[in-house]
């Protein structure tokens, strides 16, 4: 049983007749009435704390759902501006490539084979091991176009493209020189491994076939020059032409060294 009384009980305990004479009657009624105040104020006070605190949750509710949207609105830019970022960089490599490719074969242009050509010029003075260079040129092409059409033409030019890179090693570099003439640059290669190198990249070619049914024998002719001690890279290559002119002149589909 508790002992604590109801407000009802305490009104009923002190109005009892028989407590009226009780001297201190008027201080326990004043003392209830001062504790009823006391409560009541109380009890405002919690009413009116509530309140703040439940304005403060629906403040703090309403901040933090604004910063979830600022959130997600910056995560969504920052996707954005990530996705920009990586297409402007690939565009950018493409652009590089472009810049350094022959949009027909996908090989090296003559601007990339005149940059690698000036690195490995720099390697050679560090370490003196000869590179070779060779001019390469399609026999006859012209009767090619005639007979097929040019695009049977571009065809065949892919065509030795694929088959003389595949003849290369990792590090060695075929370039597209000009209309049907290729450039190989060949680091750190002497006349022996340069010649066979050339050997198999014109078996190479010979075993092509354009059609299935067609017999036209592709062939191309090649100039070889070692790189000379302190000679101009341009002579170097003036004198791959000469070699691969005379080539020509010898008869075609062959090699010819240029002098050292
Ligand atoms: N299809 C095609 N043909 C090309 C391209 N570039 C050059 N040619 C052709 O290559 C041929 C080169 O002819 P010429 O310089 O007379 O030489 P060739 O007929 O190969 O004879 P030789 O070099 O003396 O063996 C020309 O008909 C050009 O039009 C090309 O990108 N595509």
């Amino acid at each position: 049983m508790t002992n604590q009384l109801t407000d009802k009980e305490l009104d009923q305990l002190l109005a009892d007749p028989e407590h009226r004479d009780n001297p201190l009657l008027p201080a326990l009624q004043m003392l209830l009435a001062r504790d009823r105040e006391q409560r009541g104020r109380l009890e405002r006070l919690l009413r009116i704390s509530d309140c703040s605190y439940d304005m403060a949750r629906s403040q703090t509710h309403d901040l933090l759902n604004k910063y979830d949207r600022q959130l997600r609105r910056l995560e969504k830019i920052t996707r954005i501006s990530d996705r920009y970022q990586r297409s402007m960089l690939e565009l950018n490599e493409q652009l590089k490539q472009a810049a350094l490719r022959d949009p027909l074969t996908g090989l090296a242009n003559r601007r990339l084979l005149m940059e690698r050509l000036s690195e490995e010029l720099e390697r050679y003075r560090r370490g003196r091991e000869p590179f070779s260079l060779v001019m390469l040129d399609a026999d006859n092409f012209k009767r090619i176009n005639d007979a097929f059409g040019h695009d049977t033409g571009d065809r065949a030019l892919c065509m030795m493209a694929d088959a003389i890179s595949r003849q290369l090693r990792g590090y060695d570099l075929c370039a597209r020189w000009g209309g049907e003439e290729f450039m190989l640059l060949l680091p750190e290669t002497g006349l022996e491994l340069a010649t066979h190198i050339v050997d198999r990249v014109m078996q190479a070619v010979r075993a092509l076939r354009l059609e299935k049914d067609e017999q036209v024998q592709l062939s191309i002719s090649a100039g070889l020059a070692i790189y000379r001690p302190d000679e101009s890279v341009e002579l170097t290559i003036n004198r791959a032409d000469a070699a691969l002119i005379q080539a020509k002149q010898n008869g075609r589909n062959r090699l010819q060294v240029a002098p050292t």
